[in-house]
């Protein structure tokens, strides 16, 4: 496995308390593959990331578990030996491509840095390399000589996955990397992106709230719902037969991105509940069409096929949820507070 989360708890030391922004999480990266964490805003899909690059404020820390990364234990690498990790071995692409491009430079410039500073290449053999990577991502060459804002936001994006995989890393996080973006856009950058992940057998962790991204590019999903997994497995298993009330909420509430068929879509009123003080059981409960007493119960994993975990009290039943949930008035008043 070239990732491996376990039982990993991040929490932000806030004025008001201590916020468990993620609890206890698991799951893995297998080679090669695309994994999507997906959630809604504040589920805690970006501290989880970022905190796997030891990238993090300084009010979060660590507060248990374990990153394994072909092997050698993350959280107990020296901070040397984490730099020389970022970027070669694993490369992040931030929620806007402007947090990944300088705006005072030349595109091109910042390739070529990379490419110089932590891969040690000669400026000229850079200089290619920068052209190689550009025509990877279907950017001509000579706009290496602009600056960010020259360029329109999917060609950002473009130049952004160049950025992070100059030096043929064998991880890349990607977080929203298309959220900006208009629809047709979206599905460009998606294809460039696939192809190249395919291309250099690159491993992927793909951040995104919206449901339909994974099921264009993924291979594995794992669902985030405040703060903790309530579901995960392969794409085609989890999108085929969600097994958690919260995953078929989200379901329902995106169109797809590659199908021209329109479902009626039905959003999950409310939202997640605050981190600081989270609700005893399960999370999702208050927003749940399907919630009963017990799901006041701290809920367990449970194994709904061969690769595949829901964190739902009613996981047995998912079949009848799923059905029921077709109806987009059963998402209506369900939160009453
Ligand atoms: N610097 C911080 N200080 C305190 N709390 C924070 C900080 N950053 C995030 N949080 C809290 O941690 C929780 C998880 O936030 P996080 O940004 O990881 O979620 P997310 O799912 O990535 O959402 P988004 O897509 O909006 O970034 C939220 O409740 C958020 O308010």
């Amino acid at each position: 496995m070239l990732l491996s989360v376990k039982d990993l708890k991040i929490q932000y030391k806030t004025r008001t308390g201590i916020v468990h922004a993620v609890d206890g999480i698991s799951f893995d990266v297998p080679e090669g593959k695309v994994v999507g964490i997906v959630g809604e805003s504040g589920c805690g899909k970006t501290t989880a990331v970022r905190s796997l690059l030891r990238v993090m404020p300084p009010v979060a820390s660590y507060a248990g578990g374990e990153i394994k990364f072909d092997g050698s234990d993350i959280l107990k690498l020296s901070e040397r030996e984490m730099n020389d990790l970022r970027w070669r071995d694993i490369a992040y692409i931030p929620q806007s491509a402007m947090n990944a491009l300088d705006p005072v430079w030349r595109v091109g410039n910042q390739i070529i840095e990379v490419l110089t500073k932590r891969g040690g290449m000669k400026k000229a053999a850079a200089k290619l390399r920068a052209e190689e990577l550009f025509a990877m991502v279907g950017l001509e060459k000579k706009r290496l000589r602009d600056y960010p804002h020259q360029f329109s936001g999917g060609m950002r994006q473009r130049a952004s996955i160049a950025l992070a995989l100059a030096l043929s890393p064998r991880l890349a996080i990607a977080d929203e990397p298309v959220t900006a973006l208009d629809v047709i856009i979206q599905r460009q950058v998606l294809d460039t992106f696939s192809r190249l992940q395919r291309e250099f057998g690159l491993s992927v962790v793909l951040v995104t709230h919206d449901i339909s991204v994974v099921a264009y590019v993924c291979d594995y999903v794992v669902v985030m719902y405040a703060g903790k997994i309530v579901e995960k497995g392969p794409v085609k298993d989890v999108l085929t037969s969600p097994s958690h009330a919260y995953t078929i909420g989200l379901y329902n509430a995106f169109p797809e991105l590659s199908a021209d068929e329109e479902r009626e879509l039905s959003p999950i009123e409310g939202g997640p509940p605050l981190l600081l003080n989270p609700p005893e059981g399960c999370r999702f409960r208050e927003r749940c069409p399907f919630a009963q007493e017990i799901c006041k119960q701290e809920p367990v994993e449970v194994q709904v096929g061969p690769e595949h975990f829901s964190l739902c009290h009613r996981a047995h039943e998912a079949a009848e949820m799923r059905e029921q949930a077709r109806d987009p008035a059963v998402w209506r008043g369900v939160v009453t507070a």
